[in-house]
């Protein structure tokens, strides 16, 4: 057919054809049909030459640079607006309002008045002054003139020379004459240079704030991570594949944010009110698809719900990253002291603010997995401590361990171990806590007067009330022990039930913490739990407290040899659990790097120089002290005994019981002495057991020889 029309035969010229009336069809079609295909493949070809041309460096390069200073100038008109207007205010109102917060409405509210009033009151002293500013110029310069000629007449009586009256005046109109001059030089360059910083200024401020657009940015800026604001919230949340919520998004439900997405220390924080039949904790299953979504790993991503605020899903998401950067040096590794009653830094936040460790009414626990970085945040907890001169400190490993050894100066005691015999000591160390605490109970109600704790008047009065710091570390070794471990439980429990207001801080250490390895008790009663990377829910749980997993409060997802020395703790803030970067006091061997053993004697040189009545820092010896007591006595009550030690030395034998003095005899083979059906102790006998020892001592050091 086209051929037919586009080229007439021969024959079709020669025999004319009908005339027709109706309207002809066919080269309308072919016009329509070929102006379609055409007007396409002129869109496209210009879609080319847009799409192509962004490839090209220069325009990329122009369009960035362009956009950077016009985005900046926006940005900086936008930002004087809101400085001189209630804009923000407005803005912020219209946020509360759509989200049917009243409280942050009112708020709001408040704010654009005193703003509005504080403008106006500044608007009229401006408008005082300007009226003020003729005569208060006019009298300052008269003031100034008369001042002038005075120095003038002074100058003039001094030099005996009248001519000096004008003198000052002239110097001071010489002096305004050079600047005028300097201004004049400067003035032109600065006018014309004025344009240029300018247009500098909005380039800095758009190319900061990334004003580009995308296709035209650098390819290699590092910036993959999305701010998680409310756009990219809902958009992670209706990716969760959580069906009642996709439902909720489906018929429209719009958040009440009941706090906006606001920066705060290295992430972004926001709250809003989930949708009907949607939880926390169904969120919290899908934590890791969330934090994907939000471009973040899980351990970067946490939603919890407030305790006082139900319903209300509250999102801390961190900066990409943030958990990788270096922890800054302990605060105290070159030079400091610390009070027990105040703390001391252990750690920085993941918001990188300084976690300071309380240690006065506090007891902790601290789990997790091999090689998390335990014992390390302990060795930093005792640095702090030790370096207040009134603490006692004493270290009960049961395990082999070295961790501690360089501390062992400072430390009343440190037992290490697993063997009965260093479980048996940490049993007794508990033993000895628990008769200590009664005994610190009574002394603060006769000390103590109106206080109802512990304070540092109070422990540089009375020796016996001297700050005290024990860890137990592995201690389900001790808990899990058939002949020990019950005792153990019931004596840690009352221990801490009491420690808290009398001085006494117990810091429990495990890599297990299971209810069969912690008593539940134990983790009840302790305030600051501290869990590193942990292999599961029940680790999780088990220290940080029952129902923390599924409230989306996570140990689980630190990645063990990579997050060491990071821990989510529960106690440290009034926030529900704060993730903490602790510092480390290196102490490498291999390396030849030792940190500790500096703070150590820095530790010991406070004790030793500290106040007058710290006891003296000597190994206890309590045979001899216990000869001490009987002097020239044959014979001694056993409960007299007692009394004398405890007035000699109150630290040591403050807490002491009749059964820590008839464990120490049994040990030196004293055995049972009654006379007149009375428990005595008898003075041969103690004598003999102190000889028999330096024998062995002697016979030891003969064998070492
Ligand atoms: N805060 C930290 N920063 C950097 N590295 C750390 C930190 N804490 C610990 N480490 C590293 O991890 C190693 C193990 O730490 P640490 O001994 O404290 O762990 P642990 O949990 O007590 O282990 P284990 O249960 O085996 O005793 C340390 O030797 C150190 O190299």
């Amino acid at each position: 057919m086209t051929d037919i029309t586009s080229r007439p035969s021969i024959e079709a010229e020669k025999t004319p054809e009908p005339v027709s009336l109706a309207k002809p069809e066919q080269p309308v079609d072919q016009a329509e049909r070929a102006s379609g295909p055409r007007r396409r493949v002129r869109i496209d070809s210009l879609r080319r030459v847009f799409i192509d041309v962004r490839q090209k460096p220069t325009y990329r390069f122009t369009v960035r640079h362009g956009a950077y200073v016009w985005g900046g100038a926006r940005i900086l008109t936008r930002r004087g607006w809101e400085a001189r207007t209630t804009a923000v205010h407005a803005r912020m109102m219209r946020i509360a309002e759509a989200s049917g917060n009243e409280e942050l409405l009112r708020t709001w509210e408040q704010r654009a008045y005193a703003y509005r009033f504080a403008r106006h009151k500044r608007r009229m002293d401006l408008l005082q002054m300007a009226m003020n500013a003729p005569r208060a110029m006019a009298s300052a310069a008269m003031g100034f003139g008369g001042l002038l000629l005075m120095l003038g007449i002074m100058l003039a009586v001094y030099n005996h020379d009248v001519r000096d009256v004008l003198a000052p005046t002239n110097a001071v109109i010489e002096f305004v004459g050079w600047v005028a001059f300097l201004a004049g030089v400067i003035w032109e360059p600065l006018l014309y240079s004025l344009p240029v910083l300018a247009l500098g200024g909005a380039w800095a401020v758009g190319k900061n704030q990334k004003t580009a657009p995308t296709w035209a940015l650098p390819a290699d800026t590092g910036e993959q991570g999305v701010i998680p604001d409310e756009n990219a919230i809902l958009r992670a949340l209706g990716k969760l594949s959580i069906p009642q919520l996709n439902a909720a998004i489906k018929e429209g439900w719009q958040p009440r944010w009941v706090q906006p997405t606001t920066r705060l220390g290295n992430g972004y924080h926001t709250q809003l009110q989930l949708p009907m039949g949607v939880t926390v904790e169904m969120v919290n299953a899908k934590k890791n698809v969330l934090a994907h979504n939000l471009m973040r790993k899980p351990v970067e991503t946490w939603p919890t719900e407030p305790p006082n605020m139900p319903g209300v899903l509250d999102l801390w998401v961190a900066d990409q990253g943030s958990l990788n950067g270096p922890v800054p040096d302990w605060p105290l590794l070159h030079e400091g002291t610390t009070d027990y009653f105040k703390g001391v830094p252990v750690a920085v936040s993941q918001r990188g603010e300084p976690i300071i460790g309380k240690l006065m009414a506090a007891n902790w626990i601290v789990g997790g997995i091999m090689g998390s970085g335990k014992t390390s945040i302990v060795v930093s907890l005792l640095l702090g401590a030790i370096l207040d001169p009134l603490v006692i400190a004493e270290v009960y490993v049961m395990a082999a361990n070295v961790d501690y050894d360089p501390l062992r100066p400072r430390l009343r005691n440190l037992v290490k171990g697993d063997d009965p015999e260093e479980l048996r000591a940490a049993l007794d160390a508990l033993r000895g806590l628990a008769n200590e605490v009664t005994e610190r109970g009574k002394l603060l109600e006769e000390l103590g007067g109106e206080s109802t704790k512990l304070t540092r008047e109070l422990a540089l009065k009375d020796p016996r009330m001297r700050p005290k710091v024990v860890v137990f570390d592995e201690c389900h070794e001790l808990f899990m022990n058939k002949e020990y471990g019950k005792e153990a439980a019931e004596l840690a429990i009352r221990v801490m039930k009491k420690a808290r207001k009398v001085g006494i801080t117990l810091i429990w250490v495990t890599v297990s913490p299971t209810a069969d390895s912690i008593p539940r008790d134990v983790t009840r009663n302790t305030s600051h739990r501290v869990a590193f990377a942990v292999g599961d829910q029940v680790a999780n749980d088990g220290l940080l407290g029952s129902g923390k997993y599924k409230a989306g409060i996570r140990a689980t997802e630190l990645v063990p040899g990579q997050d060491v020395g990071t821990a989510v703790t529960y106690g440290f803030t009034s926030k529900p659990f704060e993730i903490i970067r602790s510092h480390y006091v290196q102490r490498d061997a291999e390396r030849g790097i030792d940190e500790v053993t500096p703070v150590v004697e820095r530790a010991m040189a406070l004790y030793e120089g500290g106040p007058a009545d710290a006891p003296a820092f000597a190994p206890v010896d309590h045979l001899a002290d216990i000869a001490a007591v009987l002097g020239h006595e044959t014979k001694m009550l056993t409960l007299d005994v007692l009394r004398g030690l405890q007035d000699r030395n109150a630290v040591e034998y403050g807490s002491w019981s009749f059964r820590d003095l008839r464990s120490v005899l049994d040990d030196a083979g004293h055995g049972e002495y009654k006379t007149g059906g009375k428990m005595h102790v008898s003075l041969d006998r103690i004598l003999d057991a102190i000889a028999a020892r330096e024998d062995d001592l002697d016979d030891e050091g003969g064998t070492e020889e």
